[in-house]
């Protein structure tokens, strides 16, 4: 299959050198990238990882048809106020008879319904399982594995960054030391502020809710607070009476809505939210058949983001 990426940065590249590790296996082909400010590439044979970029295309719809691909890969920015340009791209692709996959979480939170919708009618698929907790299945999960199960609520650690930038807090670094840390792993946001006041973890929030709780909420409707006013001072204080921070995001059902809420938590060393060291990630779910079931991911990086996107990949072409 031939695959277009919209965006090709931290994330793109991982999922080109991934496609390269996989390639006897799984013979998909990369033959179009699409950048801001790089420019734009095409090799309908496939494109190396690091392509000879020529002028960027004018627009997304005329680098799509260009691309002449079967898969677009909608690889981004997250923009936290409305979900754009990610949304559009889609919406582009989609008309153009592509599948589409996507890691932004900005699409799914604003408007995973109405893409579900138009992907449908037009017999395309769209997913996002990168989008939250890197290539750990969430969406999967719920989907294939727990069939007649309603999900009432959610707690999750799931923005690295903020765990990066904590932890380095903790040995006496700054907060700007400890951005510099996320960003050399390549998991800080373009704009780190996303990560540090918490609209990154308000979008994966918003976009589960919205999928696996039919919320209908948008990430400003997420009570959130970040980690802003956090010092390493603030940190040693609160260590020293044997507790911990996370960003915390949960999701309740309350009088027919769901409530939605994003905080630097306090926690009890032992609480299994603090559990996780350094970029890993945990997501417990709250049930009504399975109680409480959880899924976690110990010090994922970019490879297990390429991860996402290539098991949403391999499992469109499966479906074909
Ligand atoms: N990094 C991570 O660990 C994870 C990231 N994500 C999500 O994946 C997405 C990509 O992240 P990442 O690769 O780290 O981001 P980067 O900032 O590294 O790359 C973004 C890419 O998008 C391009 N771009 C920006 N605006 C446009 C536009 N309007 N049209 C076309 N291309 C554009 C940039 O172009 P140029 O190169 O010219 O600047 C760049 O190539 C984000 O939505 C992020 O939230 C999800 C999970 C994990
Ligand atoms: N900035 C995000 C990247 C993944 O979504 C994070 O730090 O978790």
């Amino acid at each position: 299959m031939r695959v277009a990426i919209i965006g090709y940065g931290n994330v793109g590249r991982a999922f080109a050198r991934l496609l390269e590790q996989k390639r006897s296996a799984y013979p998909f082909r990369i033959v179009a990238v699409h950048t801001a400010r790089h420019g734009s590439a095409y090799d309908l044979k496939g494109l190396p990882v690091e392509p000879a970029f020529g002028p960027a295309a004018p627009t997304v719809d005329e680098f799509l048809a260009n691309a002449r691909a079967e898969i677009a890969l909608e690889l981004t920015p997250l923009n936290p106020e409305s979900g754009e340009p990610a949304i559009t791209h889609i919406r582009t692709a989609l008309q153009r008879g592509m599948h589409v996959i996507t890691a932004n979480k900005g699409p799914v939170a604003f408007a995973s319904a109405a893409l579900h919708e138009e992907a449908r009618r037009a017999g395309l698929e769209f997913r996002y399982e990168a989008t939250t907790m890197d290539g750990t299945p969430v969406y999967n999960l719920v989907r294939n594995n727990l069939p007649g199960v309603k999900i009432e609520g959610f707690a999750g650690v799931f923005n690295s960054t903020t765990k990066v930038i904590l932890a380095a807090m903790s040995r006496g670094l700054t907060l700007d030391e400890g951005i510099a840390e996320a960003r050399t792993l390549g998991i800080a946001e373009a704009d780190p502020v996303f990560d540090i006041d918490g609209w990154d973890s308000a979008c994966k929030a918003a976009a589960l809710a919205n999928v696996i709780m039919d919320a209908r909420v948008t990430p400003q409707q997420v009570d959130r607070r970040g980690i802003g006013k956090l010092t390493p001072e603030k940190l040693a204080e609160i260590q020293a009476t044997g507790k911990t921070v996370a960003l915390v995001a949960r999701a309740k059902r309350a009088a027919g809505a769901v409530k939605l809420r994003v905080r630097a938590e306090v926690l009890d060393k032992d609480d299994i939210l603090a559990s996780m060291r350094g970029t890993s990630n945990l997501l417990v779910l709250e049930t009504d058949l399975m109680g409480k079931l959880g899924v976690f991911t110990l010090k994922p990086g970019l490879d297990q983001t390429a991860y996402g996107l290539f098991s949403d990949l391999v499992d469109i072409a499966r479906s074909l």
